[in-house]
């Protein structure tokens, strides 16, 4: 009643208002109203304003012809030069991040990070206006044609309406276009901004920023590891701002979700649900270098999305269109400023192209998938420690005996890293001479002796047999109880490393050798064990899917390492096309690799050319139900064993 009163006061009787069709409302937002303003500007004699018109239209509607007719008169006109290219509706957070961009682009991170923060501060008050209009009048329209809708349909209607209206507002305010939508806007600027402050040693705002990022992205592998990278990133939060908006918009989403599924709405776009969509962590390649080669892509798309502003602005001069100058100034470019600006743009991306550029692998792309890889011009070899920077642990280290070799970032992916010296020496030689004692041939792949290539031999002896041979008094019950007692250290350090609450369990333990078969295998371009995700099937796109018959439960692998007797059997991770090797680990007694059993981390071993390879290979899973039932038993009856040692 106060609301409807305050309206009267102010516009009147409400029922002799009368309601804006939705033609004109459409013609507004596709801006059709510049077609005749340019038009009765043009007549009047006002050819400044025609083509400010004109150019608001263009920029808007790239592909009206008509307009862009008319765009070419101007150009060609004698006069044109006199005259500026003015974007009248540039909407001010749009001309903030660009210019944020522009700064960012000539490495002026400080005046970066102040242009990026006020187009966060600008972006948000226009959402806030945006969601503000949502809420106001409402007609049910054609909805219920037949029957006037009731009460409750009435307010289930509006409800929708308004839910809907604002999920559409950053959307809109990320548009470029009226076809063009600049995909992710609002993630980009933390994008931009953890990069900016990390340049300016502001290193806690980066991690904010960061972690911003994350909310809309989870599985975003530059901000991960930029957060791993950092001791001190669990204490810090993502940016106030972000989190806000993100939990608005997740409560928004699900409330129109609810409204969707439970009043019967099957007819709805999707998209509205979701208006950052997931990041396709699998079509980017890992990256290597933290956000250099990722800012670099960032910027082409940014480039493409601005295009058409460009192409148009390219043909501007520096003129005397003085009001409109003063009016506009944030949003003119002189052609000076604008080459000047194309330059740096070019030569930045050339840069990054190089970086970029890797091996090709079109040789190998008929070939199937997993069997044969190519090295990257920049792979990483991990051999010792002294190659690399002494490594930031993300998680504890558990055992004084032991030091880090390699940190995700250094692994060059999310969850991952490589450890020396948790098996000493005699343990190593013990349980290689374990497995000459006990271990089956192809053991784990049905009695094949050759499962992954015809070069090799593989044996492999899981903890259950160790323990029953070291019952028969066929193998010592120390060396068996050995074995249980290294791959528990493995899990207790894996659990730590990677800041694990739930528990891990083990899924399979087996302790594995390669042996390359003498005189055919040194003229050979297969692998050991073809590129693989431990709990996803590698199809030929590339993709791997966590399907039957894969190890779907298997959350993270590790392999300790026995010896160094043999040529070749590198531990390889490839990038995600699952032929270019980006990281190769030499295995050595007391050398462990850990990392997630997924798609994100797929690895193989390169071809053992002479000798025996052996190795503790040992696959962890968060999900009980699968906790290894014969490694149980193996506990009970090393219970056992020792107790009667004992007596
Ligand atoms: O032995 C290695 O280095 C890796 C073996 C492996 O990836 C596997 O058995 O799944
Ligand atoms: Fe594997």
């Amino acid at each position: 009643m106060c609301i409807e009163s305050c309206e009267q006061k102010l516009f009147g009787d409400p029922k002799i208002i009368l309601r804006i069709s939705d033609d004109v409302n459409d013609d507004f937002k596709s801006k059709e109203i510049y077609k005749y303003l340019q038009l009765a500007y043009f007549r009047n004699g006002n050819f400044a304003k025609s083509l400010e018109v004109t150019y608001s239209f263009v920029i808007y509607n790239p592909d009206d012809s008509m307009m862009q007719k008319n765009m070419e008169f101007y150009d060609n006109h004698r006069n044109s030069s006199s005259y500026m290219y003015i974007n009248r509706d540039a909407k001010s957070h749009q001309v903030f991040f660009d210019k944020g961009i522009e700064a960012y682009n000539v490495e002026e991170y400080s005046k970066a990070i102040s242009l990026f923060e006020q187009a966060l501060i600008e972006f948000y008050k226009a959402e806030e206006e945006c969601r503000a209009v949502c809420e106001g009048e409402f007609y049910v329209g054609t909805e219920y044609p037949e029957t006037p809708p009731s009460f409750h349909q009435q307010i289930i209607a509006h409800y929708r309406k308004v839910l809907e209206c604002y999920m559409t507002c950053p959307v809109e305010l990320a548009r470029t276009s009226i076809k063009h939508v600049s995909e992710n806007y609002l993630p980009k600027h933390y994008h931009y901004l953890q990069f900016a402050y990390s340049k300016v040693n502001k290193h806690d705002e980066s991690i904010e920023c960061s972690k911003a990022y994350l909310l809309f992205h989870s599985n975003n592998e530059v901000m991960q590891a930029h957060v791993h990278q950092q001791m001190n990133a669990a204490t810090i939060s993502p940016r106030q701002d972000a989190v806000e908006f993100h939990t608005r918009l997740q409560i928004q989403s699900e409330l129109l979700k609810y409204v969707y599924q439970n009043f019967g709405i099957q007819d709805y776009d999707e998209t509205l649900l979701q208006p950052y969509p997931k990041e396709d962590v699998d079509a980017s390649e890992p990256k290597e270098n933290i956000t250099k080669t990722e800012l670099g892509n960032k910027e082409e798309e940014l480039h493409e999305q601005n295009n058409d502003n460009e192409v148009l602005q390219e043909k501007v001069e520096e003129n005397s269109y003085r009001s409109g100058r003063e009016k506009n100034n944030d949003i003119i470019d002189s052609k000076d400023q604008h080459n000047e600006r194309m330059e740096v743009l070019r030569k930045r991306r050339e840069a990054d192209d190089f970086q970029k550029k890797d091996v090709d692998i079109s040789d190998l792309l008929h070939k199937p998938i997993g069997h044969h890889t190519i090295d990257s011009n920049k792979i990483l070899t991990i051999s010792d420690g002294q190659s690399l920077v002494q490594p930031l642990a993300e998680g504890p280290i558990l055992y004084d005996y032991v030091t880090l070799l390699a940190n995700s970032t250094q692994m060059l992916g999310p969850t991952r890293f490589a450890l020396d010296g948790l098996a000493s020496n005699n343990e190593c030689q013990e349980l290689i001479d374990l497995e000459l004692a006990g271990g089956l041939s192809g053991d784990g792949y049905r009695g094949r002796a050759s499962p992954h290539t015809e070069h090799e031999l593989f044996e492999g002896l899981t903890v259950y047999r160790a323990v029953e041979l070291a019952e028969q008094g066929l193998l010592p019950f120390r060396s068996a109880q050995l074995y249980y007692d290294l791959s528990e250290r493995v899990r207790a350090q894996v659990k730590a490393y990677f800041k694990l609450k739930d528990e891990l369990y083990f899924d399979y333990t087996h302790l594995v050798c390669r042996i390359a078969i003498k005189g055919q295998s040194t003229d050979r371009d297969d692998l050991s064990h073809p590129v693989h995700g431990d709990n996803c099937l590698l199809k030929e796109d590339g993709t791997c899917v966590k399907d039957n018959p894969a190890y779907t439960w298997r959350d993270y692998s590790s392999i300790m390492y026995l010896n160094d007797e043999f040529d070749g059997g590198e531990f390889i991770m490839t990038d995600a096309t699952a032929r270019r090797v980006k990281l190769q680990v030499k295995p050595k007694c007391g050398r462990l690799v850990s990392f997630c059993a997924g798609k994100e981390c797929l690895h193989g071993v390169k071809p053992i050319t002479r000798g025996r390879r052996c190795a503790m290979a040992l696959w962890f899973t968060q999900d009980p139900s699968h906790d290894e039932q014969s490694r149980i038993e193996a506990k009970k009856k090393l219970n056992k064993l020792r107790e009667r040692d004992e007596l």
